[in-house]
């Protein structure tokens, strides 16, 4: 007689109906222990795509989540339809039992056949993706600037045309969007804002706050219209005699232009009554870095940002532009999207490229997640040699690669999705 206890069922993956979205949801808040307020519900319903939300079912019962969005990106090249991984969670009774790994999977396999090549994310925490073949595309910088040491160097652009407008955050709305349009396809990893997405950055609630007060708005302009805004908030504190001590912690900051980039620099470095700033995620090339007399004032600190996987290797790798000509055989290993696995040969110059499976011996042997870090544009792929991450078979080969997928502007996205 068979005393075995009956294995438990596997959890069914398949999208999710409209009309199960609130519990969708709620696994989310159960997996984050976060309470989402109303207006935060309604923005995120906002932007859900139910056919591409996948749910996990335990019988009839929710168990765990992963959400993908379109969105249109720039690439190294240009802006490029890609897809936004989301709202990944499972519940904490049914967590290290394998429901993330079937969601992935699952997820991977849906963008494969509908001919998506690019998945990007930001990591609640960066230990999880790797496994499933995301690479760790784009880093940012987080500042803790003193009022008092953050003088500019003498070389800081200054346009005596430009001016400040102090306006409420909503009322600058479509300034907003236009200052970030024309900035938008300038760094990889930018990404369009729907009005959902500026529904976001424009929230005012107690959530949004955190304690701090509302959000602020700057625009520098000229007499032809916007050229660069700031959203921020202000962290009040006084020191023990009372003396005004506030943090201005920065949102949002984009300039069309050096000079606009610079004067909505200084204006919140100079707020009255506030000793610092904090920015929260800068790109690694912020030119702030090169803007301050003392950059050692900038006490910065490195997280990772967004994740990228590359889907198809043979639709992925011509879909972005190259900044320097390439012809090398690479050898992917992916264990888990095995269509990409093998030998591929990417051709590629300045004005185009080609990726195809190839008989010919690799010169470059790499993980599918080196491809992902290095995607955007924001790696050179030496490091992944020195670390033992990559083989190189043809000598030369990884740095010819390396030059010719890293891209001048570092990537960045700006906005946690
Ligand atoms: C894009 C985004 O949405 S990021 C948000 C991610 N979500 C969260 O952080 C919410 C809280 N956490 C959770 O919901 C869950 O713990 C998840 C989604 C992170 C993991 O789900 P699980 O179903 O437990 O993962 P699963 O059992 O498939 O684990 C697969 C492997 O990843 C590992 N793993 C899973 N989560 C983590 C983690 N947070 N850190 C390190 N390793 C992890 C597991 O140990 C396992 O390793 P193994 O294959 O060597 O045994």
């Amino acid at each position: 007689m068979n005393t075995e206890p009956n294995p438990r069922p596997e959890p069914v993956i398949r999208p999710i109906q409209e009309s199960e979205w609130d519990r969708w949801i709620e696994v989310d808040e159960e997996a984050f222990g976060a309470d989402f307020g109303p207006a935060r519900r309604d923005r995120f319903k906002a932007v859900t795509e139910f056919e591409r939300s996948l749910g996990a079912f335990d019988g009839d019962r929710l168990v765990g989540t992963a959400g993908g969005l379109s969105f249109t990106m720039t690439l190294p090249g240009g802006p490029r339809p890609v897809c936004g991984v989301t709202a990944v969670c499972v519940l904490p009774s049914h967590r290290r039992q394998g429901i993330l790994s079937r969601l992935m999977r699952r997820q991977l396999t849906d963008l494969h056949e509908g001919g998506e090549p690019v998945a990007l994310l930001y990591a609640a925490e960066a230990a999880i993706y790797g496994r499933f073949g995301y690479g760790r595309a784009a880093d940012s910088l987080f500042f803790h600037i003193p009022r008092r040491g953050s003088e500019f160097a003498p070389h800081a652009p200054n346009d005596p045309g430009l001016r400040l407008r102090v306006v409420r955050p909503a009322e600058a709305r479509a300034d907003l969007e236009k200052v970030f349009e024309a900035v938008m396809p300038s760094r990889p990893g930018l990404y369009a804002r729907g009005p959902a997405m500026w529904d976001a950055v424009l929230a005012d609630d107690e959530e949004a706050r955190r304690g701090r007060n509302s959000l602020r708005c700057v625009v520098a302009e000229d007499d032809a219209g916007p050229r660069g805004y700031a959203l921020f908030r202000i962290k009040p504190s006084f020191t023990e005699h009372d003396v005004p001590d506030g943090e201005v912690q920065v949102d949002d900051l984009f300039g069309v232009d050096p000079a606009a980039y610079a004067l909505l620099w200084r204006h919140v470095l100079d707020r009255d009554l506030c000793s610092r700033v904090f920015a929260r995620n800068r790109p690694v090339d912020d030119p702030i870095i090169h803007l301050l007399a003392e950059p050692r004032a900038l006490n910065a600190g490195w997280l990772d940002e967004l994740w990228a996987r590359v889907v198809d290797v043979g639709r992925a790798m011509p879909y972005r532009a190259y900044s320097a000509p390439v012809d090398v055989v690479i050898d992917v290993a992916d264990p888990v999207c095995p269509w990409n696995a093998g030998r591929w040969r990417l051709s590629a110059d300045t004005t185009g490229a080609t990726c195809e499976r190839t008989g010919d011996p690799a010169d470059v042997e790499l993980p599918v997640d080196v491809l992902g870090a290095a995607y955007l544009g924001g790696r050179a792929l030496g490091a992944f040699l020195s670390a033992g991450v990559v083989r190189e078979v043809r000598p030369g080969a990884v740095r010819a690669l390396s030059a010719a997928m890293q891209w001048e502007t570092r990537p960045w996205g700006g906005l946690i999705f």
